[in-house]
This record gives structure tokens, C-alpha cells and sequence, in this order.
């Protein structure tokens, strides 16, 4: 099975991180060298740039993708979202000066919009009922207004920043996008995308989530479950030749703080906290 990863941008480490932490481990890489195997010899990675992702994946070169939904969106959709891998997030946004007279979708008629996703732009005019023109660029998008190219712009945004030292507002939100784990719709059912879809999914499932292991007079034990919070009950073992038991349990990241402290007054002592790296349901 070939798995498609952006090559470089700002989608290629968090990328490369979530193979290595879903135990994907890539073996024969080298700087420049466009595939890799992995630790499981079914498992061959193509680094591919983002946008070309969608491509790749629809012709069958590779059989899955990461790739951002902004991507598949503008090159015409037709895969399976498997997962929503929760980072790259970031919206693409309808945007025209400050200072202009451009404040609703509609003012954009008959006008100029720079974008480099000129495809998703035009779906939007559709549905929009709006007629204007779409001038396609490949970066920098933000300056085109201010030097007549265009009137506003479809662009990418998270921070904001960009459009504001640019002195560009938002008009209108056109899509919301986030990295995401596509497959041909042909492959979704195939037992080796589903084997990296759990990997995947376990590795978001632990995000947050610690384990504790702490060691409870067998006397207090209804008080120590009590003050546990979340995800079913935990797992109780008894400790040899003593009226203890040792409680292990997978809490939210958040709680922790004040779980210790509730539990140490319910008697627990040993408290251990540890990272979980994946989490299978
Ligand atoms: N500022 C951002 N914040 C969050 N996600 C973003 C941002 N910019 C882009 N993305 C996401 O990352 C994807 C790829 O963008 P990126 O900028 O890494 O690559 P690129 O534009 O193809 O390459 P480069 O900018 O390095 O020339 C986008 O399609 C989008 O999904
Ligand atoms: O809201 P912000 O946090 O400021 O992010 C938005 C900016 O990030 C991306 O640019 P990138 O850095 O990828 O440069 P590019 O235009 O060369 O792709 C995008 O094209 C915006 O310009
Ligand atoms: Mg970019």
C-alpha cells in the first residue's frame, strides 16, 4: 500500500510525527529522496507536495493521502475522508481591503478576485449567484488588491495576521479546512488502510489523555473511584500480601491537577502520571 505525505510546507513535519507515532516508522529516508519504505513491508510512503495529493490518490499511484481539505476541495473532491487529522487548520476566507466599499459577498460582482484555489472560488461565485472575475495567482496573494491586480481575494487564513498587516478584512468565510487522511473510495474497505486508519485514529484518541497509576488502601477504594473522573471505570489490581490495591486509570490531560490532590486525600499514595503514545479503542 502506498501512503501520500506533503514533501515540504508546513504540512510535512506534523505529518512525518504522526507516522512515526502511530508506529509507521519510515526506514531508508534520506533528505530529497521522494519515497520510503516503512517498518511494515506493505507500507510504502510517496512524499508528494500538498496539493498534488488528491491527484495521486484518485489515480491509484498512491492508495491513501494526507493532504489538507482545502486541496481535495480545489481539485474536485471525489475521495473518502477517513479522518480528520486535526492540525493544518485554517479557512479560506473572502477578502478585500479595509477601507473599501467591498463589505458583502454581493459588492464583489462584476469585480476581480485573486486566489490560487480558483476552483473553489468559482464554486462559490455559483452558489452565490455572483458574476466576477477570477484572477489566478500562486502566492502573495494579499498584495494583489493594493496593486490594482484584483479587488479582493480568496486566501488562506488561521492567525490572521497576514490579512491584517495588509489591511484586509473578511468578507465572507468560503471553507473551513483542516489535514485530513483521504483514501480511493475503491481502498476504504481494504484491510491495510483500515490497519493505518486505527493507527491513526489511536494516536488522535491518546492526544490529551495521560494515565495514572497510584497504589490505595483496599479500604478506600470506592473513594478513589469516586474522585476519578471520566472514561469508564479503572482497572484494579491486588498487590500481594497486603490490603492494597494498585488502580490504574486514562484521564483527561486537564483533570490531572486536581485529580492528585482529591486522590491523595482519599488515601492513594505512589501517584504515577505517564504520556500515553496510542490509545486503540
Ligand atoms: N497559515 C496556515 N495555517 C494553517 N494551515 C495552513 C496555512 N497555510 C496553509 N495551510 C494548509 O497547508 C496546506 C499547504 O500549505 P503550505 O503553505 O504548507 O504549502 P504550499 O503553500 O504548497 O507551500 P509553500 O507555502 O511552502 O510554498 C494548505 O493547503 C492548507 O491546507
Ligand atoms: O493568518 P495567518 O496566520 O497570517 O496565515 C495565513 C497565511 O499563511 C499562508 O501563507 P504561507 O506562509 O504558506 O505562504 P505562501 O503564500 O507562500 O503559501 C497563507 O497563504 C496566508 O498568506
Ligand atoms: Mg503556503
Amino acid at each position: 500500500m502506498r501512503i501520500a505525505v506533503p514533501n515540504k510546507g508546513r504540512l510535512h513535519d506534523p505529518s512525518v510525527d504522526l507516522l512515526e507515532r502511530a508506529g509507521l516508522h519510515i526506514e531508508n529516508g534520506a533528505d530529497r529522496k521522494l519515497y520510503a519504505d516503512t517498518v511494515d513491508p506493505d507500507v510504502t510512503v510517496l512524499f508528494v507536495r500538498a496539493g498534488d495529493i488528491p491527484e495521486y490518490v484518485r489515480d491509484g499511484a498512491a492508495d491513501v493521502g494526507i493532504t489538507g481539505r482545502d486541496q481535495v476541495a480545489e481539485s474536485g473532491g471525489g475521495l473518502t475522508e477517513l479522518l480528520d487529522l486535526d492540525y493544518g487548520k485554517c479557512r479560506l476566507v473572502l477578502a478585500a481591503p479595509e477601507d473599501g466599499d467591498i463589505a458583502n459577498p454581493a459588492d464583489v460582482s462584476g469585480k476581480k478576485i485573486a486566489t490560487e484555489f480558483p476552483e473553489i472560488t468559482r464554486n462559490y461565485l455559483d452558489e452565490q449567484g455572483i458574476d466576477a472575475e477570477i484572477v489566478e495567482v500562486t502566492g502573495a496573494t494579499e498584495l494583489t488588491p493594493h496593486v490594482e491586480m484584483a479587488d479582493a481575494i480568496v486566501d488562506i487564513t488561521s492567525t490572521g495576521t497576514t490579512l491584517k498587516v495588509n489591511r484586509l478584512g473578511i468578507v465572507d468565510e468560503v471553507l473551513q479546512s483542516s489535514v485530513r487522511l483521504y483514501a480511493r473510495p475503491d481502498v476504504t474497505d481494504d484491510p491495510k488502510v483500515t490497519q493505518v486508519e486505527t493507527a491513526f485514529e489511536s494516536v488522535l484518541s491518546a492526544e490529551g489523555k495521560r494515565y495514572l497509576m497510584m497504589n490505595a488502601p483496599e479500604s478506600r477504594l470506592d473513594d478513589v473511584q469516586d474522585v476519578i473522573p471520566g472514561m469508564g471505570g479503572p482497572t484494579v489490581m491486588d498487590v500481594a500480601g497486603e490490603d492494597t490495591v494498585a488502580v490504574h486509570a486514562v484521564v483527561d490531560e486537564r483533570a490531572v491537577f486536581e485529580t492528585i490532590t482529591d486522590l491523595k486525600a482519599v488515601g492513594a499514595s505512589d501517584i504515577l502520571v505517564t504520556e500515553i503514545e496510542r490509545l486503540v479503542d
